[in-house]
Order: C-alpha cells, then sequence, then structure tokens
C-alpha cells in the first residue's frame, strides 16, 4: 500500500470543533444558537442512521436539533405545511429533508417549498443556480466535504485534471461546479461514458460517486492520483458470520490503494465530512441570517 489514508473522521472531528467554536461565540456575543430541523418521512433505512448520528453531533456543536418523523402515507399537502411552520420559524435555521422520499410524494416539489437561505443540503434550484454562476449559495454537504478534503491535501487545486463519476443532482454535478471553482479541468463520466478506464487514468483527482460497491479498479487510476470515494455500499459478509454486513465504497480500496498518491476509505471518509458539512452550513445559513460575518473555511 502506498497511497496516503485521507483520515475524513479526523478532519471531520475537526470541523465540528470549528464548528462548536463558532457557535459558541454566537451564543456569547449574540445570543444566538443556530437551529437544525431534520424532517423524515417513512422508515428509509440509510436515512435512520445518518438522522441517529446527526442528530447527536447537532446537540454536540452546540445547536438546537430538531426532528420531525412522519408516517410514510403523510400527504404532500401535510409534508408542505411542517415545512412552511419550519420557513417560518425564527429559531430554525437550517431545514433538511431526508431523501429519498416515499414515491408519492414529488421531491423536486417538497425541496423547492424549503427557503433557499435555510436550505442546508443545497438542492433548491435557487441554490442549484447561484452555485453554477458562482455565486454565494449553500454547498450541498458531500460534494463540500469532499472539497474541503481537497484543498486541505494539495493547497491550490488550480490546473489539475479531476474526473468526477456519476452525474446526480446531489453529489456528481454539485462537485464539478465545486472543482471547477477551484480551476480544475473537470470531466464528468457516467455509465454510458466510453472507454471509462482510460478516462479515469487521465485524472489527476478521481471522486467516484456512482453507487456501485467496487467498481472502480486500482488499474484505473493514474498512480499518485487522489482518490475521493462517495460510495457507501452495504454488502453482505458471510465470512463475518452469520447476517453481518461490511461497508464498502465505489473504489475497490485495496488495488487503489495500492497505486493512489492518497485515498478517502470506507468507512471514515466521506461520511463523516458529510455530516460536519451540514453542521458548517447550518452555521453559516445563522450568521447570514443574522447580518453576520462567516466564519472562514467552512464554506466554498
Ligand atoms: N437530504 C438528505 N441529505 C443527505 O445528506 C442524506 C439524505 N438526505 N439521505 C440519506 C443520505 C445518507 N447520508 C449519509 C451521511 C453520512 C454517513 C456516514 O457518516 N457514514 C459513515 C458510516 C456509517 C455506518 O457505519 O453505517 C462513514 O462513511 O464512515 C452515511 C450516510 C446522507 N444522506
Ligand atoms: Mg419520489
Amino acid at each position: 500500500m502506498s497511497a496516503q489514508v485521507i483520515d475524513g473522521k479526523a478532519f471531520a472531528a475537526k470541523v465540528r470543533a470549528q464548528v462548536a467554536t463558532e457557535v459558541g461565540k454566537l451564543a456569547t456575543e449574540h445570543d444566538l444558537v443556530p437551529g437544525l430541523a431534520v424532517v423524515l418521512v417513512g422508515e428509509d433505512p440509510a436515512s435512520q442512521v445518518y438522522v441517529r448520528s446527526k442528530g447527536k453531533m447537532t446537540v454536540e456543536v452546540g445547536m438546537k436539533s430538531v426532528e420531525h418523523r412522519l408516517d410514510d402515507d403523510t400527504t404532500e399537502a401535510a409534508l408542505l405545511d411542517v415545512i412552511k411552520s419550519l420557513n417560518e420559524d425564527p429559531t430554525i435555521h437550517g431545514i433538511l429533508v431526508q431523501l429519498p422520499l416515499p414515491k408519492h410524494l414529488n421531491e423536486d416539489l417538497v425541496i423547492g417549498s424549503i427557503d433557499p437561505a435555510k436550505d442546508v443540503d443545497g438542492f433548491h434550484i435557487s441554490n442549484v443556480g447561484l452555485l453554477g454562476t458562482g455565486q454565494k449559495s449553500m454547498v450541498p454537504c458531500t460534494p463540500l466535504g469532499c472539497l474541503m478534503m481537497l484543498r486541505d491535501h494539495h493547497g491550490s487545486l488550480s490546473g489539475m485534471d479531476a474526473v468526477v463519476i456519476g452525474r446526480s443532482n446531489i453529489v456528481g454535478k454539485p462537485m464539478a461546479q465545486l472543482l471547477l471553482g477551484d480551476s480544475c479541468t473537470v470531466t464528468i463520466a457516467h455509465s454510458r461514458t466510453k472507454d471509462l478506464p482510460d478516462v479515469v487514468r487521465r485524472a489527476d483527482i478521481v471522486v467516484a460517486a456512482v453507487g456501485r460497491p467496487e467498481m472502480v479498479p486500482g488499474d484505473w487510476i493514474k498512480p499518485g492520483a487522489t482518490v475521493i470515494d462517495v460510495g457507501i455500499n452495504r454488502l453482505d459478509a458471510p465470512e463475518k458470520g452469520e447476517g453481518k454486513t461490511r461497508l464498502v465504497g465505489d473504489v475497490h480500496y485495496e488495488s487503489a490503494a495500492a497505486v493512489a498518491g492518497a485515498i478517502t476509505p470506507v468507512p471514515g471518509g466521506v461520511g463523516p465530512m458529510t455530516i460536519a458539512c451540514l453542521l458548517a452550513n447550518t452555521l453559516t445559513a445563522c450568521c447570514r441570517a443574522n447580518g453576520l460575518p462567516e466564519p472562514e473555511g467552512l464554506t466554498a
């Protein structure tokens, strides 16, 4: 193994400590407590895990945490009512609606009903448009976390060749915008890309966000490249015992780590940074809502 392991868990702890310091200052100097509301509709298991650690960490950094758990047969009107009340609540600065939503709910409509200033996921089309035009916005948490790790590792990203594998609105597209903003030459690859291995082999930075377990092998990686693995896939692991599972990324870790210059592990890489950036975005939203300067290093 030659690659330096980028420790997202440790980095995320540092980001949360910085957020906690700033939250402390808001309390003493301005009598302000940032508030984050999470709305969970139904019982999606991936979302359950996320909501649990998120709620704990929100409280740990000194913020107010509110959870709205709604039945999976909740009507669109009822969900929009909840969001409206959160939009109007001055103690709430961030609103996150857990995705995916049950099939009968229109995700675009629901996200579109969130006040863009409180849209800490950065999924509202206003924020998408602001990011795409290089204006101040709320930036999606997973790509923001990846950017922070890349900047920390490389300093400047200017002129680097970056390949983002995956074109989702949640990760791939905003990740590409952020890399472009840091003056990378950006390629977005996806399931229909011709000669994907050769496209990936050109990259100084590879961000894998396809949701297919261990899809990117080491022999696609340029020696010395930096590999950011966004995938969190749960596989059966009978070798660990009856009914056991293990988490793997979209990158085949062992073979990629043998050629990469640096790599994020799964777990302990991008995942913890996503939650840290959600808290950073809530702090940023609170500062903006109150006309206060934003803390350094927590935004794109
Ligand atoms: N509106 C919305 N925004 C989201 O950001 C969002 C969402 N909906 N729905 C669900 C997914 C999932 N998600 C995760 C974040 C961190 C970890 C994480 O920290 N994972 C740990 C491992 C956790 C484990 O052991 O299972 C790690 O990678 O080290 C996982 C999953 C955010 N999501
Ligand atoms: Mg749906």
